[in-house]
C-alpha cells in the first residue's frame, strides 16, 4: 500500500517537473517569438540571434569582448544596430548629442539604475544621482574642477611629475637599459595626486616605487562593478549569482570606504588650506558644503573616477607616440625646442603645445580610457533618436571605441595621425565630434580639464627627460579585453636620460 501510494507520488512529482519545464520553454520560446516578431524595436537591424536574446550580449560582456564585437556589428549593419532585444547601439555626433547632450525638458535619457549603484553607505553619488539631485552635487562639485582651482593646483601637479621623473631615473641609474612597465609608473603617479587632491596626502606609491595596501584594494574597481553588472542582468538568477560573489569582495568594498571616511575626517580636522577639492567644499562660516556622508560617497568616487582612467589615457597616448618614430620625433622636437630648462615646463606653458594638445587627443580617439558605451534609458515617453523613433525604457547608448573607429567619422580611423587634429586638409571631412572620450552634456566628465593638464603636464616632462623605446614584446599592447576598462597589459618601454650615450 505504501509502496503504490509511493509510487504514484514520485509519478505526479515527475508530472509536475515536466510541466513546470514545458512551460519554462514555452516562455522562452514565446520570449523569442515576442523579440523578434511583435517588438517595437523589431525593423532595427541587427543580427537575429541578439535581437532573440540577451545572453549572447552578456556572453560578451563576461568575456570582456564587448568592444570588438560592436565595432564588428557597426561595421556590418551600419550606424545604428539592435545588439540586445531591448537595445541599441549607436556611432554618430547627432546620436551622441540626443542620449547625453543637454537635457530638453521633462524627463531626460536616465542612467540606466541597474548598471549604477549608491556608495557602501547608501548614498549616491555625483556618478549615481539623478535629475535634480545630481545637478545640485555637481553645483557643489564644480568650484573644485574651476579654471582657478586648476592654476591653484599647478603645484600639486608639478610635485609628482617631479617626483615621477626623479624616482624614474633612479631606477634607470639602478638597472639600466632594463625596461619599465610605464603604466604601472602612471598609475603610482595619478594615485597619488588623487590622493593629494581628495584627501590632502598622497598614498605614497612613488615615493614606495610599488602599490600601497589601499591603491592596491581599489585598483581594478571598475572590473569588479562590470561583474556585478552581469549578475544584476540575469534576473531572475541574479540572487543567487550575487550569492556567489565572494564575502570578501564585499569586506574589501567596506574597508576601502571606511579608510576614505576616515581621510576625509581627518582632512576636515585639519583646517589646512591645502588646495585640495575639499577646500573648495569646506566652508569656514557655512561649514561643509555637502551632508557629510555625501561628501564620504564622492570623495570615494573621485578617487576611482580619476585615477587609473588618467593612468590608462597616458599609456594609451604613450604606446601610439612609441609606434610612430615620425610623430614621436615632432612631439619630442616641439617640446625640446619650447623651454630652456626643465624648470620652464609649467602647465601654463605646456597647454599652449599644438602638437602636444594634438597627440593627447589623438592618443584618446584610438584608445579612450572607458573604450565601451555609456548606457542611458530612453524617457518614459519615448524618443526620437537620428530621426527614428525609439521607445521608452530602452536601453540606448553611443559605442565610443566602435564610434571613434568608424570610417563613417574618421578616414583611416585605425591610424595614429595627430595631424587630422591640427586643420590637415586630407582629413577635412573628419567628423571631429565623435571623438568623445570623457562624454558630452550634463553628465560629461567633470575632472576633464584636470586630466588633459596632468597628462600633458606628463608626457611633456617625459619626453624632455627621456628617450624612450617600446619593448619588442609590447607591439600588441593595444589588444586588450576591456570590463568598463581596459584590462592593461604591462607597457614595458626601455628609457635613457636624455643626453646621456647609449
Ligand atoms: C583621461 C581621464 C578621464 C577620462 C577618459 C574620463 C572619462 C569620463 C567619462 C566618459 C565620464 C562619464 C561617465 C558616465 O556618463 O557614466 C566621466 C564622468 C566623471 N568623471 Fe571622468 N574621466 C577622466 C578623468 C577624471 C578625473 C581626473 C576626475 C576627477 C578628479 C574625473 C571625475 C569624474 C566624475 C566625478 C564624473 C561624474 C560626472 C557626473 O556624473 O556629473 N574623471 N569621466
Amino acid at each position: 500500500m505504501l509502496g503504490s501510494s509511493s509510487v504514484i507520488s514520485l509519478g505526479q512529482i515527475g508530472i509536475g517537473a515536466a510541466v513546470v519545464c514545458l512551460l519554462t520553454i514555452a516562455y522562452f520560446a514565446a520570449n523569442v517569438l515576442y523579440n523578434l516578431y511583435f517588438h517595437p524595436l523589431r525593423k532595427y537591424p541587427g543580427p537575429k540571434l541578439l535581437a532573440a536574446s540577451r545572453i549572447p550580449y552578456l556572453k560578451w560582456m563576461f568575456s570582456g569582448t564587448l568592444v570588438p564585437e560592436h565595432r564588428k556589428l557597426h561595421e556590418q549593419y551600419g550606424p545604428v544596430v539592435r545588439t540586445a532585444p531591448g537595445e541599441l547601439s549607436y556611432i554618430s555626433v547627432e546620436a551622441l548629442k540626443t542620449i547625453y547632450g543637454h537635457r530638453q525638458p521633462g524627463e531626460g535619457f536616465r542612467k540606466n539604475p541597474a548598471f549604477f549603484q549608491p556608495a557602501t553607505n547608501g548614498v549616491h553619488s555625483i556618478l549615481t544621482s539623478e535629475g535634480d539631485a545630481h545637478s545640485r552635487v555637481r553645483r557643489t562639485l564644480l568650484p573644485a574642477f574651476s579654471d582657478k582651482a586648476l592654476s591653484e593646483q599647478q603645484d600639486i601637479l608639478q610635485h609628482f611629475t617631479g617626483q615621477l621623473i626623479e624616482k624614474l631615473g633612479d631606477r634607470v641609474k639602478n638597472t639600466g637599459s632594463e625596461p619599465v612597465d610605464l603604466f604601472e609608473w602612471y598609475i603610482w603617479t595619478t594615485f597619488d595626486l588623487i590622493g593629494d587632491l581628495s584627501f590632502g596626502e598622497p598614498f605614497n606609491c612613488l615615493e614606495l616605487a610599488r602599490f600601497t595596501e589601499w591603491v592596491e584594494l581599489v585598483f581594478n574597481a571598475f572590473k569588479t562593478f562590470a561583474f556585478v553588472n552581469i549578475s544584476k542582468q540575469l534576473s531572475p538568477l541574479d540572487k543567487i549569482v550575487r550569492l556567489m560573489i565572494p564575502k570578501s569582495m564585499k569586506a574589501r568594498q567596506d574597508k576601502v570606504f571606511n579608510l576614505n571616511c576616515d581621510k576625509v575626517d581627518r582632512r576636515i580636522s585639519s583646517k589646512s588650506d591645502h588646495p585640495d577639492f575639499l577646500s573648495y567644499i569646506i566652508k569656514s562660516r557655512e561649514g561643509v558644503a555637502m551632508p557629510i556622508q555625501e561628501l564620504y560617497a564622492n570623495s570615494t568616487l573621485i578617487v576611482l573616477a580619476g585615477s587609473e582612467s588618467t593612468a590608462s589615457g597616458l599609456a594609451g597616448i604613450t604606446f601610439q607616440l612609441l609606434k610612430h618614430p615620425e610623430a614621436l620625433k615632432k612631439a619630442v622636437d616641439e617640446i625640446r625646442g619650447s623651454f630652456a630648462s626643465e624648470q620652464d615646463i609649467e602647465p601654463d606653458r605646456v597647454k599652449r603645445l599644438p602638437y602636444l594638445a594634438a597627440i593627447v587627443s589623438e592618443g584618446l580617439r584610438m584608445y579612450p580610457p572607458f573604450p565601451e558605451g555609456l548606457p542611458r534609458l530612453t524617457p518614459r515617453q519615448g524618443a526620437m533618436i537620428c530621426g527614428q523613433w525609439v521607445p521608452g525604457g530602452t536601453y540606448v547608448q553611443v559605442s565610443t571605441h566602435a564610434a571613434h573607429r568608424s570610417t563613417t567619422n574618421f578616414k583611416d580611423p585605425d591610424v595614429f595621425i595627430p595631424e587630422r587634429w591640427l586643420g590637415d586638409k586630407e582629413f577635412a571631412t573628419d567628423n571631429k565630434e565623435a571623438s568623445q572620450p570623457f562624454s558630452l552634456g550634463p553628465r560629461s566628465c567633470i575632472g576633464r580639464n584636470l586630466a588633459y593638464l596632468e597628462m600633458r603636464l606628463i608626457l611633456a616632462r617625459m619626453l624632455w627627460s627621456f628617450d624612450m623605446h617600446l619593448s619588442a614584446d609590447c607591439q600588441d599592447w593595444d589588444e586588450q579585453d576591456s570590463w568598463i576598462q581596459w584590462d592593461k597589459k604591462p607597457l614595458l618601454v626601455r628609457l635613457r636620460p636624455v643626453g646621456k650615450p647609449e
